[in-house]
Formats: structure tokens, sequence, C-alpha cells
């Protein structure tokens, strides 16, 4: 019998999250049946996206949602082998049990030297976002001049080093300066510490006077307002992400999108990266074979301890993070 961890949402998030919402719970599993498998997590995700969607799809007392790295430690099931390491949506526990439909090998011939946790960040549902995104929805193309705001974070640090293998001029802005020396140091052309600058209007124009033809969005407010109207003719708008609205408990009121919509002729549209699904695959092989050339740089902000997933995911979400926010199981 094995015993697993599991961190449950005691009651959903009003406003920013808190480590009073959450509450650790163990539970004793069973012994594994026919076609089952029990796995391990290794290493956790905490994303943005468990704020805006734990209404949606948890219950008060479900295991929050997430993804992880596991190993497989039992096996009655073929395609699970034990030793073999899966991606599992079992969220923030530690052990559990499955019969394989929320699990995902990791892509075949994983080498030694790249960290599993990759599959959670770079190789992953991130590193496809900014993949998607900037492929299909910002339609970037060599010359062109990228912005990105949440730069330093998952997926904008991929978003900017995939628009530099396109050969696009890329500006990125970031919630501090460690964050902005750090985007210079993977290639960003130009990048700005968004908490600082006087003026954010004139730091985008400082950082690109002839505009920008592609704007890949994460953030969402103020930042988009004071962005769109410095945006080319024709250019495209990738909406990903608002994380600066997630925890907001009215909505707000911004700028209207008509005017720079309609006098730019711009074309804005959101998207889930689940839209490529039937794409995965060529996604994180391209993925892959960067990281393995050296011309995409990782970063990982790792907090150690699942007793620290809550602490994490807060941390994560107040821009502690430089690079994809990892928790390790031990
Ligand atoms: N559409 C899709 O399919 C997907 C969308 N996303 C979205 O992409 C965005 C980035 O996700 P991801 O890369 O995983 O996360 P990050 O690794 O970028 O972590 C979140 C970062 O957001 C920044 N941030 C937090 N609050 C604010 C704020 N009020 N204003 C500006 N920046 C803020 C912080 O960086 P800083 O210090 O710079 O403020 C923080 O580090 C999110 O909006 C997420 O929801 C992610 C995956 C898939
Ligand atoms: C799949 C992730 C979506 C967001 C909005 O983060």
């Amino acid at each position: 019998m094995v015993l697993s961890r599991a961190w449950t949402l005691i009651k959903h998030f009003e406003g920013t999250p808190k480590l009073s919402d959450f509450k650790l719970k163990e539970v004793q599993l069973p012994k594994i049946k026919n076609g089952e498998v029990l796995v391990e997590a290794e290493y956790f995700s905490v994303d943005p996206y468990m704020r805006p969607y734990s209404k949606r799809m948890m219950n008060e007392g479900d295991i929050m949602i997430g993804t992880q790295v596991a190993r497989v430690l039992e096996s009655n099931n073929k395609a699970y082998p034990v030793g073999s390491y899966v991606l599992s949506n079992a969220g923030w526990t530690t052990h559990s049990i499955s019969q394989g439909k929320d699990l995902t090998p990791l892509i075949p011939n994983w080498p030694d030297h790249i960290p599993k946790s990759l599959a959670l960040g770079t190789i992953g549902m991130p590193g496809l976002t900014a993949y998607f995104g900037l492929k299909e929805i910002c339609i970037a193309k060599k010359g062109e001049i990228v912005l990105v705001n949440g730069a330093a974070g998952a997926v904008g640090s991929l978003v900017g080093q995939i628009a530099k293998i396109i050969g696009c001029k890329v500006v990125g802005s970031a919630g501090s300066d460690d964050k902005v020396q750090y985007l210079k140091d993977i290639g960003f052309d130009e990048a700005f510490n968004y908490k600082t600058v006087g003026s954010l209007e004139e730091a985008l124009k400082k950082a690109s006077p002839e505009g920008y033809d592609c704007f890949f969005e994460n953030v969402g407010g103020y930042f988009a307002d004071v962005a769109l109207p410095q945006m080319r003719k024709y250019g495209r708008i990738a909406v990903c992400g608002a994380i600066a609205l997630y925890n907001d408990t009215t909505p707000r009121k911004g700028e209207y999108v008509h005017f720079p919509l309609i006098f730019h002729e711009l074309r804005m549209e959101g998207f889930t990266v689940q839209r490529w699904q039937d794409r995965y695959d060529e996604g994180l092989e391209k993925l892959m074979q960067w990281v393995i050339e050296g011309k995409l740089k990782y970063h990982e902000h790792i907090t150690k301890g699942f007793d620290k997933m809550p602490a994490g995911f807060i941390g994560m979400l107040k821009g502690d993070n430089t690079g994809k926010a990892i928790i390790t199981a031990k």
C-alpha cells in the first residue's frame, strides 16, 4: 500500500490566492488492478491557468489541478512499463493510480542530458504555446518586429527566442531589472522593466520607434491598452493570456480596442494551445531540436519540496520566477 499526499483547494480563491486556501491531505492508495498504473511524481508545474481555471474545473475540496512529470512505480498496463516517465494530469499529488488515459509518455529518445522537467516547460505545454501562438496566430515573419510581455516567463522567454530564430527583431517587458538582463542574455534586442519605466508608451516607442508587427499578449489590462496603438498596419495580436486580470474580483474597464483595430487594420485573436493538439509531436520535436542545438536556452525557477507547492504557485503569480516555475517532489 502506498501513501499519497495531496494538496486540496479548501475554498475557491477570492482575489490573490493565499496559503490558507490549500490543505494537505493523505490518502492510502489501493493495490493496482488490471490495466492500471501507479506513478510517483518527480516534478510539478505551477501555471497561471490554475488561477482562472480552478473555478471552472474544480469543486471545493478537490485536489488542485495540474501537470506533473512522474515515474511509473508499478504497472499492469503494457503501454506504461515500470521505470518509464510520463506526463500526468493527476494534479498536486505525490502518487496516483491511473488507467493510462490521463498519462502521456515523454517524447521518445529523450536525451539523458536534457532535464525531464523540461516536459513541463520548454519542451512541453508552455513551449507549444509559444511555438504555435507565434507561428499560427502572430504569423511572425523574418524582418518583422515582435513585442512580448511577461517576457521572462515560461512562455514569453520562448516566444522571444523563437522569434529570433525566425529572424525578427524582439522587444520584451518584464517585472524586474534582473529579468531584463536575462532577456538581453538570451538574445532579446530590447527589454524594459514595466514596473519602473516612467511611461509605458515612451518605453514601447523607444524600444521600437517603427512600432510592432506582432504582439504576443500574456498580460492584458493596462499594458494592452497602451500597446495596441503602437501596432503597425496589418499587425497581428495573439491573445495568449491576461495574467494581470486573473486575481481581479470585479471586472475592470479599459480602453476600447476598436480604434487601433480599425485604423491600423489589426487582427486580434485569442487561442488556447489545445487547438494544435494533433500537431503536438511536430512542436515538441522542433523544441527539442532547438534545445539540443543550443538555439533555445531554458531557465527553470525551482522550488524544492512538495510541501512548498502552494507557496511556489503564489510566488509564480507574484513574479518570483524567471523562466518556468517548477516544484520538485523532494
Ligand atoms: N492560451 C494558452 O493556451 C496559454 C496561455 N498561457 C498564458 O500565458 C501567460 C504566461 O504564462 P507562463 O509563461 O506559464 O507564466 P510565467 O512563467 O510568465 O509566470 C507568470 C509571470 O507573469 C507575470 N505577472 C504576474 N502578474 C502580472 C501583472 N499584474 N502584470 C504583468 N505581469 C504579471 C510575472 O512576471 P513579471 O515579474 O514580469 O511581472 C510572472 O512571473 C499567462 O497569462 C498564461 O495564462 C500559458 C500557457 C498556455
Ligand atoms: C491552457 C492555458 C490557458 C491559459 C489562459 O493560461
